[in-house]
């Protein structure tokens, strides 16, 4: 173990999760192998252009035909949720979740947890900008970073308030925060701001209830 949130550096070695949620907070490194990152990444972008695309008819068929057999190849792979690299990767970009807007923590500790945050052309809302419920994603995952640093365990999200305070733009390094501000038991209340340089494009109210023992 090493020190803050109840972290296991073997998830591997020892059951992995009690009742419905992990009993420790898994991270890994080598998970997926050294060209996981590259692997990552390319699925982005699919997602990006993806978003985007308007394919003529006869390349949809030779898509099709091409991401059936990506989709075929990867089905071969797929494993338990445990012990799966996405989510556990620390040294990647939102520890290699792609369901994530890729953060890449700046700083954390019991101030709080600092994250530089890029929301992509996946990401579209409207008009160049951010959808509201990926904002929401993000706030929900870094609330959770939050929780578990100031706690020092496994908490999960009772309700989050996002205010949407100004157009969170695509493509853009923004400045992510989350905090806990107060701990009343089980209840941890947690604050976030994201930023696009000073303006402040949206905050977070939330409060996580840290799990009992073997909690579903
Ligand atoms: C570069 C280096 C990096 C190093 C990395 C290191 C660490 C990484 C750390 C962490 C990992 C990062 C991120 C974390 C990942 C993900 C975060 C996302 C989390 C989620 O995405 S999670 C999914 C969405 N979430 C749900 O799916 C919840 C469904 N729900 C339930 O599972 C239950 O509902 C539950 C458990 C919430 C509570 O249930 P329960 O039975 O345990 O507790 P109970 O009901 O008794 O409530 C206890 C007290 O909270 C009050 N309370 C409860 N709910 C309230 C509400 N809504 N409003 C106001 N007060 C509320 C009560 O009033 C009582 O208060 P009081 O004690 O004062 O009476």
């Amino acid at each position: 173990m090493i020190d803050g949130p109840d972290i296991s550096e073997n998830p591997d070695d020892e059951d992995p999760h009690e009742g419905g949620f992990r009993a420790h907070t898994a991270i890994t490194t080598s998970r997926g192998g050294p060209r996981y990152a590259e692997f990552s990444e390319q699925v982005r972008t699919l997602m990006d252009h993806a978003r985007y695309a308007c394919p003529t008819p006869e390349m949809a068929d030779e898509l099709i035909e091409d991401l059936k057999k990506i989709n075929d190849k990867l089905a071969t792979v797929r494993i338990d949720e445990w012990h799966s690299p996405a989510g556990t990767r620390i040294d990647l970009p939102s520890r290699g979740n792609i369901t994530l807007p890729p953060y890449e923590v700046i700083d954390f500790g019991p101030d709080g947890v600092t994250t530089t945050l890029t929301f992509r052309d996946f990401h579209l809302g409207g008009n160049a900008a951010a959808h509201g419920g990926h904002i929401a994603v993000a706030f929900d995952d870094l609330g959770g970073f939050a929780s578990a640093i100031a706690i020092e365990g496994v908490s999960r999200t009772a309700y989050l308030t996002v205010q949407y305070r100004s157009i969170t733009p695509l493509n853009t390094p923004l400045r992510a925060r989350t905090w806990a501000e107060k701990i009343e038991g089980r209840k941890v209340f947690i604050k976030g701001t994201l930023h696009d340089g000073d303006r402040l494009c949206a905050e977070m109210d939330a409060l996580f209830i840290k799990l009992n023992p073997g909690q579903p």
